[in-house]
């Protein structure tokens, strides 16, 4: 019987395969934070051992470093310790580091990517949920908790337990101004926040397949949204195109014999996969969540839904609560729901291209009196980039803050975070309770969405506004 794409890249790791326990697996690719890795440095320390393969291990600083003022000490001491020991344990062992100030410092997510280094049929891993972004290189990539991160970091082997396939088919045209974002939102609403549990998602389809490099991993880092253990597109052009000439791409021969290999890496005709899932990409609108996990989200175009409405006893409660939490009124359009901060970053969406679909829409607009709009890049290449380009121009005369790369107001652990009680609307992936700052209220949108609401005022899209106005001075 034929493999799917998540069996081949899982066969081709196995360096152990005993009945009655789990595989264990060869790692191609470590990536390290600050934020899960300092225990699992002090247990190789403690038990005197190494990192196994430095080669293959690679940190970054993210979520705790400031958007501002770079060059002068990191004011908050809890930021402060996380990085200084992240520098540390680098330093004694060996491991390449990228921090603050570094030209290849980012969100680890989008750092592994641009250098490189996630390629197609390789294994990803990292002490981090969003890890299922590398996934979109046809990479089998997942999160993983600290005590792995220690067994990775002495061994760059993981056992691991099985797991089950699901194919999500997306067949179709995305409509005008329908994005990545939006077919990912509308997925995990249809399938549930728990609805990919213990399996690797695997997006496939003519609307997959014509989606950029950039496109695919705003869908791949949201698949443990849907509680998935990962998911997957298969490597194509576009992925080869991505990827040649990156500072870690094959070379010359290597190239021909890496990309041959890539391509035997898609699911086989008569494969089977545990579940499937259809959806028809032309009958997507943009989309927007209104309650407190990622998968209470609907059509712009929708009122607030009513909690009666759910027939699960679990979701209605689910739903009560969030709208108490969101400030949020049944029936209301969510066309009507006026915002405090706009919030234009993150590993979801905090790449380029993002960049340059809300620059062209702030582009002669100015943000709304009275709201606050924060663009952080995904990393210092994404800003340089976006720099040659003139898009930080575009988004300062609109009225927005241009800052440094990193995970900032995505989940607040530096100081970019809303005050209680206020509402943003975020390109990130996760609207739970509290994390964009104790008491803030998160809509999870598109970056498009989200630039047409700093200009609105309240969630809109770009097909709401008007000819656009000349900047004023
Ligand atoms: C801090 C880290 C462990 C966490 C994750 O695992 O995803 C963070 O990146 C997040 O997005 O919530
Ligand atoms: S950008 Fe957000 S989701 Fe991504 S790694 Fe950072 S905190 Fe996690």
């Amino acid at each position: 019987m034929g493999r799917t794409l998540a069996e081949k890249v899982w066969d081709d790791h196995v360096v152990r395969r005993a009945e009655g326990e789990p595989d264990l697996l060869f790692i191609d690719l470590h990536l390290l934070h600050e934020v899960t890795s300092p225990q699992a440095f002090d247990g190789l320390r403690l038990a005197g051992r190494k990192v196994r393969r430095t080669d293959l291990t690679i940190a970054t600083e993210d979520h705790n470093t400031p958007t501002l003022d770079i060059d002068k000490p990191i004011a908050d001491p809890v930021s402060r310790v996380q990085l200084e020991t992240l520098r540390r344990n680098a330093a004694e062992f060996g491991v390449r580091i990228h921090s603050l100030g570094d030209v290849e410092q980012g969100v680890v997510h989008v750092v592994g990517p641009q250098l490189g280094l996630t390629q197609p049929g390789t294994t990803v891993v990292c002490g981090d949920s969003h890890t299922s972004t590398h996934g979109a290189f046809g990479a089998l990539a997942f999160g993983i908790g600290t005590s792995q991160v220690e067994h990775v970091l002495a061994t760059q082997t993981l056992p691991l337990a099985p797991f089950r396939t699901m194919a999500i088919t997306v067949e179709g045209e995305l409509p005008e101004g329908v994005t990545a974002k939006d077919l990912i939102l509308a997925i995990i609403a249809k399938i549930g926040t728990g609805g990919g549990q213990g399996y690797v998602l695997e997006y496939r389809g003519s609307a997959i397949r014509s989606l950029s490099m950039e496109a695919r991993m705003t869908i791949c880092n949201m698949s443990i949204e849907a509680g998935a253990r990962a998911g997957m597109i298969a490597p194509d052009d576009t992925t080869f195109d991505y990827l040649k000439g990156r500072p870690h791409a094959p070379e010359g021969e290597d190239w021909d014999a890496a990309v041959a290999y890539w391509r035997t890496l898609a699911t086989d005709e008569d494969a089977v996969f545990d579940a499937e899932v259809f959806i028809d990409a032309a009958s997507l609108t943009p989309f927007v969540t209104w309650g407190t996990n990622p998968g209470q989200g609907a059509p712009l175009g929708a009122n607030v839904p009513n909690p009666e409405d759910f027939e699960d006893p679990q979701e209605r409660i689910a739903a009560e609560n969030a709208l108490k939490y969101m400030g949020l009124e049944a029936g209301t359009p969510l066309r009507e729901v006026p915002v405090d901060a706009v919030f234009v970053g993150s590993c979801t969406n905090g790449r380029i291209e993002d960049l340059r679909a809300a620059a062209d829409i702030l582009d002669g607009r100015r943000v709304a009196e009275g709201v606050r709009m924060l663009v952080v890049p995904g990393s210092v290449r994404v800003a340089l980039q976006a720099v040659e380009e003139g898009l930080d121009k575009v988004f300062t005369a609109a009225g927005a803050e241009w800052r440094h790369a990193g995970c900032s107001m995505c989940l607040g652990m530096n100081p970019d975070q809303l005050a209680p009680g206020e509402r943003c609307a975020s390109t990130s992936n996760r609207n739970f309770e509290g994390r964009q700052g104790k008491g803030g209220r998160t809509h999870l949108v598109s970056p498009q969405v989200a630039a047409a609401t700093a200009v609105l005022g309240h969630l809109a899209s770009p097909a709401d506004l008007s000819d656009r106005v000349a900047v004023e001075a």
